[in-house]
């Protein structure tokens, strides 16, 4: 028998939510990151830059009203932004650098002096 009291009934319906709120966001940020490859892609493709702090702006103000509204700290709504924010323009550069990268591969096979 364990000497740990026993986990009242509200506590484990409780984690049962949490528990609950965690997957949902867990597949929210795979569908958000999905979405921001292509946009890594898209803008390698056209030599766009890998951040945008313009849009960054309008989102963290977007977000803090937002957060407000829903009673959730703006401050923590803003570093949470940010947080996922610099993972996406990190996958955006090495997306860049890989199509540079294939780029260069595809000059070098259409030079005539290079050894096939
Ligand atoms: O909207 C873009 O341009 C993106 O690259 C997406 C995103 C984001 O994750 O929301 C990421 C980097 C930019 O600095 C701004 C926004």
């Amino acid at each position: 028998m364990s000497d740990l009291p026993e986990i009242p009934a509200e506590l484990r319906r409780l984690r049962g939510s949490i528990d609950n709120i965690d997957a949902a966001l867990v597949y929210l940020l795979a569908e958000r990151f999905k979405a921001t490859q292509q946009v890594g892609v898209l803008k390698a493709s056209r030599g766009l830059p890998p951040s945008d702090p313009g849009r960054e702006e309008e989102q963290v103000a977007r977000l803090r009203s937002l957060a407000h509204e829903a009673d959730l700290d703006p401050v923590f709504a803003e570093k949470f932004l940010a947080f996922i924010v610099e993972e996406v323009i990190r996958h955006h550069e090495a997306i860049a650098q890989d199509h540079a990268q294939d780029r260069a591969e595809d000059r070098a096979e259409d030079d005539p002096r290079t050894l096939a």
